[in-house]
């Protein structure tokens, strides 16, 4: 449920290299179908009548990102860092004073260009005013296997493969990301929040929804965002 007092805002992490996908250039800004992969992303957040401002948070350096954010329907802040966790947190502190203590942030991976507007408004319905917050996630569906000296099975009852947005709220966020040390440990927004022994609510996502990684990726998203 929607509460009318409550404040969305999305926060699109889009600093990574791209290194997985090895092509010429950060691999948001790749197309997929008619548009850069960002604009895909940063699409499902402006045709959300639920957000009321979106950010997208990118390196310093980045020469690509002005030819693809329309005039005013976002706003760049150029202080990526050297993890996904550095590159949130950042971003978080330059918006100190800009959003209030109880407002949501749905932390969203550029590299995820499947996400629309109903996931949008399913997670927020969901988590409605939960005192932690909540992601998309889906529950595992293969056997899990854990590799080493002797490859055993993992149970698989229980485990769900996150995704984004993540959503939280700004001072909760904060605190959890001020809080994190080890990017290797804390890979997704949610697990800092679970650092302080909190326990965020798993919504059912998508498919569409998945993380563009790898080049075969690049077919999978495409057959998603080719169909309404
Ligand atoms: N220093 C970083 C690293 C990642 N990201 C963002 O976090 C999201 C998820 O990260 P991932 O899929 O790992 O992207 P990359 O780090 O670019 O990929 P790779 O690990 O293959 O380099 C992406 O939208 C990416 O742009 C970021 O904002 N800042
Ligand atoms: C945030 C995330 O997409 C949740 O699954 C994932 O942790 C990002 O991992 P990456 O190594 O930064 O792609």
């Amino acid at each position: 449920m929607k509460h009318s007092a409550a404040r969305y805002f999305a926060l699109i992490p889009a600093a990574g290299i791209g290194a997985r996908m090895a092509s010429g250039c950060p691999k948001q800004y790749l197309p997929i179908g008619d548009k850069p992969m960002l604009r895909h992303t940063l699409d499902a957040f402006l045709s959300s009548g639920s957000i009321a401002h979106t950010y997208v948070v990118v390196s310093a350096r980045d020469a690509y990102i002005d030819a693809i954010v329309p005039c005013g329907a976002a706003s760049v802040l150029r202080c990526g860092g050297a993890s996904r966790l550095e590159s949130v947190r950042n971003a978080l502190r330059a918006l100190e004073g800009e959003l209030h203590e109880h407002d949501w942030v749905l932390v969203h991976d550029a590299a995820r260009p499947g996400l629309n507007a109903a996931l949008i408004d399913k997670l927020i319905a969901t988590v409605g005013d939960d005192p932690v917050g909540g992601l998309l996630a889906l529950p595992v569906v293969d056997t899990v296997k854990r590799s080493g000296a002797h490859v055993h099975t993992v149970a698989r009852d229980g485990l769900w493969l996150a995704q984004t947005p993540q959503m939280f709220r700004y001072k909760l966020l904060c605190d959890a990301l001020a809080a994190a040390t080890d990017a290797s440990v804390i890979t997704d927004d949610a697990s800092a929040v679970e650092a302080l022994g909190l326990s965020p609510k798993l919504v059912e996502g998508h498919p569409r929804n998945l993380k563009v990684t790898l080049p075969a990726d690049i077919r999978i998203a495409e057959m998603y965002l080719a169909a309404p």
